[in-house]
């Protein structure tokens, strides 16, 4: 069978914000073809690979043109010939190319579009689900979903400083189990917070959790959260957790974070963090505090149970996560592949993640589309856990890829946390 590269192809598309993005086709010459979408952060980290939009990186409909040209132009003829399923090979021919640490020159864009889309066609050509293609004949635990119930910070106009208050389902036996438990739950905690809050709080966010405009205490959400979980008589399933984002309410100028309440010194930050896992099942803390602050996450890691996840502070980067390994910080990796640029690079990450005991999050962004890759990558990274959002079709068709991958391979349900 012939699987070397014949064409790169790129379009515009749009996300679920109406933003631009990338749609890359590779095909090889036996006609083959495998096409991905490239996704896109909103609360990104100053680390991540650049996103090239024209006009500079801004939000409101800039469009990805001259990505698009990149891989057409640039891109595409480096990579005809080359073997579809030399996917390291691929990935380091596109990092030369760029040149670049960022990815600043081709786009981080590109190269996530023309890596995952090689990935897809590697898989394809050798008839291979891509969870199977990437992780092998191990590949069959399904991961354990947080699922972001309660939005706020730059994702939900609700008055919460943190991003996510998620559940996790770390009492369920199956997948199947788990995301029909948290979609009672998320219907419970619908009425309850219309009652509360008012029919507006069941508007939805970025990710589709709920956001309650009167809500500004994450205390209050957590409270809410749990009320519905006994409602539904799930208290022995379901622990929680958050991703505080904190880069976004943290204050540069004088290194305070602003949450509702008032401002907060980073001392100050982290009993408030101490307190809320004193008062909750609380297991997994995400970003929470500015994504350098390497330090704060090692005292974190050292003085909670609660998984500390490193999303903003890793950007999926080997090289930072291993700085954060050397002296404790984190517990968990956030693996997001357009943070780092190629599907290679967040294996690397991953690799070095598992050796040193931490647990891996396979993780959406805010601006996805309905393409169920980040299911497929989730089990083939044999990830314990997921990230990827709550309602929504570009998060549920996640879920219900993952529940067909459960059935096709009579999957086993992750354990907490790794
Ligand atoms: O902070 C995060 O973890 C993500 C996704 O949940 O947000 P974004 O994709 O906007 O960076
Ligand atoms: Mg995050």
């Amino acid at each position: 069978m012939t699987r070397e590269i014949d064409a790169v192809e790129a379009r515009e598309i749009l996300d679920n914000r109406l933003e631009p993005t990338l749609r890359v086709t590779v095909r090889t010459e036996d006609g083959t073809a495998g096409q991905a979408d490239v996704p896109r952060g909103r609360s990104r980290g100053v680390h991540e690979a650049v996103d090239l939009r024209d006009g500079g990186d801004r939000y409101r409909g800039k469009g990805v043109k001259t990505a698009v040209r990149n891989v057409e132009e640039r891109i595409e003829p480096a990579l005809v010939g080359h073997s579809v399923t030399d996917q390291a090979g691929i990935d380091a021919l596109l990092r030369e190319l760029d040149g670049t640490p960022d990815g600043s020159n081709l786009g981080g864009n590109s190269l996530t579009g023309v890596s995952l889309a090689a990935l897809k066609a590697g898989a394809k050509s050798h008839d291979l689900p891509l969870y199977r293609y990437l992780g092998g004949p191990a590949a069959t635990t399904i991961p354990i979903p947080l699922v972001d119930l309660i939005e706020g910070g730059e994702l939900g106009a609700s008055g919460l400083p943190f991003q996510e208050h998620q559940i996790v389902p770390t009492g369920a036996d199956s997948f199947g189990d788990a995301i029909r438990m948290c979609a009672e739950v998320y219907y419970e905690l619908g009425d309850e917070l219309a009652e509360s809050h008012g029919e507006s709080a069941l508007s939805v966010g970025d990710e589709g959790g709920y956001t309650p405009a009167t809500m500004t205490d994450p205390r209050d959400a957590f409270d809410s959260i749990l009320d519905a979980v006994r409602a539904c008589g799930y208290e022995d399933v379901f622990e929680l957790g958050i991703d505080a984002a904190a880069t976004h309410f943290h204050d540069p100028d004088d290194g305070t974070y602003r949450l509702a309440d008032g401002t907060y010194t980073r001392g100050e930050l982290l009993e408030f963090y101490a307190e809320l896992e004193e008062t909750y099942p609380l297991v997994s803390i995400e970003d929470p505090l500015e994504e350098d602050d390497f330090e704060g996450f090692a005292t974190l890691s050292d003085r909670l149970d609660a998984q500390i996840v490193g999303d903003d502070l890793f950007v999926t980067n080997d090289e930072r996560l291993r700085k954060g390994i050397d002296i404790g910080a984190g517990d968990a990796l956030l693996c997001k592949i357009n943070q780092v640029g190629t599907v290679s690079e967040a294996i690397e990450a991953v690799e070095t993640a598992r050796e040193n005991g931490y647990a891996i999050q396979v993780s959406e962004r805010s601006g996805q589309t309905a393409d169920t890759w980040l299911a497929e990558v989730a089990v083939g990274l044999r990830a314990a856990q997921i990230k990827t959002g709550t309602t929504r079709s570009e998060r549920t068709e996640q879920y219900n890829r993952l529940l067909e991958i459960e059935a096709e391979c009579d999957g086993g349900y992750a354990a907490w946390p790794r």
